[in-house]
């Protein structure tokens, strides 16, 4: 616990989103001015990792180099896990999935104790749409762990996941090194990474969406200007760390279309001693969130808490919008200040980290959930309704939402 302990004090960031960094855990690990030369510094094996199409444009173009000790490759065939994964789902029709527009809210999951499961086994679909092999379309999950992954390490080959702990830290190793993310922050690991989720807490649960087909971005600030809600200095990226360990029987669980497949190997995936580029797991506090808000009247659309946006083709059109109610001053004058009724064209999928949610006086708890599927009527409960229209004066909100 001590050697944990330190361990995780000793974890240094990288800080900007979109940024193309380098990283060695021995100095010396990078090749000079190429990627690919003919033996690698240390006899390391060069690897790309590409998050976008070879041709995407520029602006866009994500990929990493990882100098490792042995390359990926170097494993058993997969094969599909048994027993399968029947929580998860990464196709969403009629043949794998009910629909109903009826309003959903769900209580705070249990931890599972006995038998106690790893972030793997305690990841299940909530809601989605569209297709992991489309890519098009995403999923919302939920996790419910109790012990950490040992001698496995999950790779997401459908997509990003965005990952909200709303109890208990989540000491994430990837292949680019690790982070610690405590509730409060957010993590992506984009599509692809192999990854390891310890729990130094113990028991942990939280919210993941999955995005398919794209990665996220900060929203565009209009005429907020430069300067606003997330910024990007404050997503930190890990540094490299690897462990050069014989483990035999190691397993990559490996989800393909919503399904497991596994494959074993005699090394830790673990085991990239240096690497540089754009495509990089990163976390953000979201206390750094720097709220706008209306400071006359009316209630203003909630896309002006948005964190990060997943962009479709279609110019202001998100696949999926992370947002936030995060703790605010609400001044607006002669307005009714809690969400207004509204049906709308995008599904809204809303957890709670901590607190009270403005919308809702009662049943709503940290650590659960609720779905309005696109046009389902809401807005606030009776009781919101009654008490906001009996009080004129000032309120402040103590919640922390996400939608
Ligand atoms: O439905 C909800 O509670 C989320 C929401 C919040 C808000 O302030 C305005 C619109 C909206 O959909
Ligand atoms: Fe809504």
């Amino acid at each position: 616990m001590a050697a944990q302990q330190q361990q995780q004090q000793e974890l240094r960031y990288l800080s900007g989103l979109g940024n193309t960094f380098s990283s060695e855990a021995v100095p010396g690990s990078l090749p000079v001015g190429q990627n690919s030369p003919l033996v690698c510094p240390r006899g390391l094996y060069a690897e790309q990792l590409s998050g976008t199409s070879f041709t995407t444009p520029r602006a866009q173009n994500l990929r990493t180099w990882l100098y490792r000790i042995k390359p990926s490759v170097t494993h058993e065939p997969f094969h599909p896990r048994s027993p399968a994964h029947a929580r998860l789902v990464g196709e969403f029709d009629r043949s794998t999935a009910a629909a109903t527009p009826t309003q959903l809210r769900w209580r705070p999951p249990e931890v599972p104790l006995d038998p106690p499961l790893d972030f793997i086994d305690g990841l299940y679909t909530v809601c989605g749409a569209g297709s992991s092999f489309l890519r098009h379309g995403y999923a919302v999950h939920m996790y419910a762990a109790s012990k950490s992954m040992d001698g496995c390490a999950f790779c997401n080959a459908d997509g990003d996941f965005l990952i909200v702990p709303q109890q208990g830290r989540l000491l994430i190793t990837t292949e680019c090194g690790k982070m610690l993310v405590s509730p409060g922050e957010i993590v992506v690991i984009p599509q692809g990474f192999r990854f390891a989720i310890d729990l130094p807490d113990g028991p942990s649960r939280g919210y993941v969406s999955e995005i398919f087909g794209t990665h996220f971005q900060l929203p565009d600030l209009g005429p907020i200007g430069a300067n606003g809600l997330a910024s990007p200095r404050d997503f930190l990226s890990p540094t490299a760390w690897f462990e050069q360990v014989h483990r035999p029987g190691y397993t990559i669980v490996h989800k393909y279309g919503g399904e497991l497949f596994t494959a074993t190997q005699d090394f830790s995936p673990f085991n990239v001693v240096a690497w540089h580029g754009n495509y990089v797991p990163y976390k953000y506090d979201l206390s750094r969130f720097c709220p706008f808000n209306t400071v006359l009247f009316d209630h203003g659309d909630p896309s002006v808490n948005t964190v990060l946006t997943a962009p479709t083709d279609k110019p202001g059109v998100a696949l999926l919008d992370f947002v936030i109610f995060p703790p605010r001053w609400l001044v607006a004058e002669n307005t009714f200040r809690p969400p207004y009724y509204h049906r709308n064209c995008m599904s809204e999928f809303m957890g709670l980290i901590y607190g009270i949610y403005e919308a809702k006086a009662d049943g709503f708890l940290p650590g659960g959930a609720s779905l309005h599927s696109c046009m389902t009527p809401h807005g606030p409960d009776t009781k919101t309704y009654e008490a906001t229209i009996s009080r004129a004066d000032t309120l402040i909100t103590t919640n922390a939402g996400l939608d």
